[in-house]
């Protein structure tokens, strides 16, 4: 027997109480949405314009993580698309894009099956990318997900391409009938501060995916659940149920956190070797589960975003050793000073104030005034999670920063 006899025989799973561990995977595409009909019919509804030879330039679909905005604008438009000769839908996922020549770049990809070189600019993208809508049918629908990832970078403003996108001359030019659904967190005009050239160019079709309420959550997960667990009914009571998805509704509102907390539920109750989940199981993956999303989040921040965390989180009890939160917005400078960045890492206090307001727009802190007789008015900021949490997310940037693998002394 070799070491890995040894170790797959250990790992082999006897009794699991999955029957279909892959029903719980939040990337598997869903045969068909639900609890989405109002979306779905908005969706619909901006759609059948062709027929009455419209579509709005922009569409806005927007709303916490897990809602379904995806999964569902996807598959309306591909349903649509089918049954509609003038109209083509195009999907690209801008996650990746650390650039707005990037962005545009990966939007021909798809639409044209060529990327061009980057001294070619955003100009020679925009031209290749008229030139093969051209051959597209009198609609085209391009879905643009995650596109609150685009951020101002060094050669271009996301008003830049946003603006060629939506009024560029080419187009204009070629007469061509594009529709933009704009997929993200946030609504753009707020989240990436665009300015009133390119917002009057954006109709103001939104529609809007919030949380899941619980019996929303129960209907989506339910089928998938008895697919996920053998026999389901004994495995899952009802009360275990009831309260996971009761606490991922007030939590979250997240079909893939809720579909991953219960992944992890039956993986603990294998490890303890129960035969059935209880609530426990549940209650010690809710954490983790809340951990894995931030740190998903904040791993993906950008760096200078990640040193103003740190910033956020340097302060400790001297007697404890814990973070102290909240901290006042001149600590928080503070500390950020006393991290000595290099001077081409390194931003002044307005561009750090700009930072503190991303981050809670993007829900990873939170901040207020806090009055104090003749000291007058205090920001407090705190983060919306474990402070600890940030120190996980650490060796991440590592590869980014060589200052975050030999940090200075008074950090
Ligand atoms: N209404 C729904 N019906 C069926 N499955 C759903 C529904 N909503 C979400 N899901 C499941 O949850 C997963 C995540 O949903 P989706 O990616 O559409 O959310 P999102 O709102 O676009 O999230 P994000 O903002 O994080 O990109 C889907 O892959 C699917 O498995």
């Amino acid at each position: 027997m070799t070491r890995y006899d040894d170790l797959f025989d250990e790992t082999t799973p006897t009794d699991s109480v999955f029957a279909d561990k892959g029903a719980l995977d939040p990337l598997a595409k869903p045969d068909k949405i639900i609890a989405r009909d109002e979306q779905e019919r908005q969706l619909a509804t901006i759609l059948n314009g062709v027929h009455e030879g419209y579509l709005p330039t922009t569409v806005s679909i927007y709303g916490p993580p897990g809602t379904g905005k995806t999964t569902t604008t996807r598959l309306v438009c591909r349903e649509f698309a089918d049954r509609t000769e003038q109209v083509a839908v195009e999907y690209v996922n801008l996650k990746e894009c650390r650039t707005l020549f990037s962005a545009a770049n990966e939007i021909l990809l798809e639409v044209s099956g060529e990327r061009k070189k980057a001294y070619e600019g955003l100009d020679g993208v925009f031209a290749s990318l008229w030139e093969a809508l051209t051959e597209y049918p009198e609609y085209t629908i391009l879905l643009l997900d995650e596109i609150d990832q685009l951020a101002q970078d060094s050669n271009y403003d996301p008003n830049d391409f946003f603006y060629r996108l939506l009024r560029g001359e080419g187009r204009l030019k070629r007469g061509i009938s594009l529709s933009t659904f704009l997929i993200s967190n946030e609504l753009l005009e707020v989240d990436l501060r665009l300015d009133s050239r390119v917002q009057s160019a954006m109709s103001d079709e939104q529609i809007f995916f919030p949380p899941y309420t619980e019996q929303q959550l129960a209907k989506l997960t339910m089928p998938r659940f008895r697919r996920a667990f053998r026999d389901c009914e004994k495995i899952l009571s009802v009360k275990v149920y009831s309260h996971g998805l009761r606490q991922a509704a007030m939590r979250w509102g997240d079909a893939r956190k809720t579909l991953t907390l219960f992944r992890h539920a039956g993986e603990t109750a294998n490890e303890r070797e129960l035969d059935t989940i209880t609530r426990d199981c549940i209650e010690v993956n809710l954490e983790q589960t809340d951990k894995t999303a931030t740190l998903e989040r904040i791993t993906q921040l950008p760096l200078q975003h990640f040193f103003v965390l740190i910033s956020i989180t340097a302060w400790t009890n001297r007697r404890t050793g814990e973070i102290v939160q909240p901290v006042t917005m001149s600590q928080v400078e503070d500390s950020y000073a006393k991290q000595s960045l290099p001077d081409e890492d390194s931003i002044g206090v307005r561009a750090m104030r700009d930072i503190v307001t991303d981050l809670e727009t993007m829900g990873l802190i939170e901040t207020w005034i806090d009055s104090r007789g003749s000291d007058g008015r205090v920001k407090q900021v705190e983060t919306a999670f474990d402070p600890e949490w940030v120190k996980d997310a650490r060796p991440q940037y590592i590869e980014q920063s060589e200052h975050l693998e030999h940090p200075s002394e008074s950090e």
